[in-house]
């Protein structure tokens, strides 16, 4: 499978988006085996997480429409934003995944979802904190939560892209928002349990 997905990507994205890939599904790999989720699991959704990510806007908008998903104004305006969801799409028809966690974990990789499952988590935390997106004090702060408590390091990705969407004047889709309460309240649960 990893052979085969690798060869698809390869026509499909970028040799720089290949190399963040894989940062990416090492990373899950890494935060999978922390935090006690399936480590296969994870690194196969790390690896399939952006294969819609160079899909025109215009073929993410009709996929998305095809396969029944809810779009807002936002997304339509924003097609780049569908990727995660259009990702999941070509994971399952080209690809045969019906994992349910993976498929979400997919398609929740860019805005999150208030309630999504700890290998959701991974991947979207992995996305952020991968090597190659650098050496910021903000990433190593949030790579240094991501071994101790899986739900702050979400609150964390979900604060440092809407401080980055903030400066650059760009239109914010609220999930991340709810994400963000959500993984919250998650965190202070965490830590009270401890
Ligand atoms: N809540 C949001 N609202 C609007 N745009 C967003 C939001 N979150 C991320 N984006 C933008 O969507 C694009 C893709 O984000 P993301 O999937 O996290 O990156 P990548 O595909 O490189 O892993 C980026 O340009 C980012 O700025």
């Amino acid at each position: 499978m990893r052979e085969r997905v690798l060869a698809w990507l390869a026509d499909h994205v970028s040799a720089e988006r290949i190399e963040h890939i894989l940062g990416v599904e090492q990373t899950c790999l890494e935060l999978a085996r922390l935090h006690q989720v399936n480590e296969q699991e994870a690194a196969l959704a790390g690896l399939m997480h952006d294969l819609a990510k160079f899909f025109p806007p215009d073929k993410l908008l009709s996929l998305a429409q095809q396969h029944g998903v809810e779009t807002d104004e936002i997304l339509t305006n924003s097609p780049h934003l569908l990727h995660a969801e259009v990702g999941a799409i070509v994971a399952q028809r080209e690809f045969g995944i019906e994992n349910p966690e993976i498929l979400a974990a997919i398609r929740h990789h860019t805005l999150g979802f208030p309630g999504m499952s700890p290998l959701s988590c991974v991947v979207f935390v992995a996305d952020a904190i991968e090597p190659l997106r650098g050496n910021t004090p903000e990433l190593e702060v949030i790579r240094l939560t991501a071994r101790e408590n899986l739900y702050k390091a979400v609150r964390q990705t979900c604060d440092y892209s809407l401080r980055y969407l903030v400066s650059r004047i760009k239109i914010i889709h609220p999930r991340v928002i709810l994400t963000r309460n959500w993984a919250l309240i998650q965190e202070k649960q965490f830590l009270e349990t401890k």
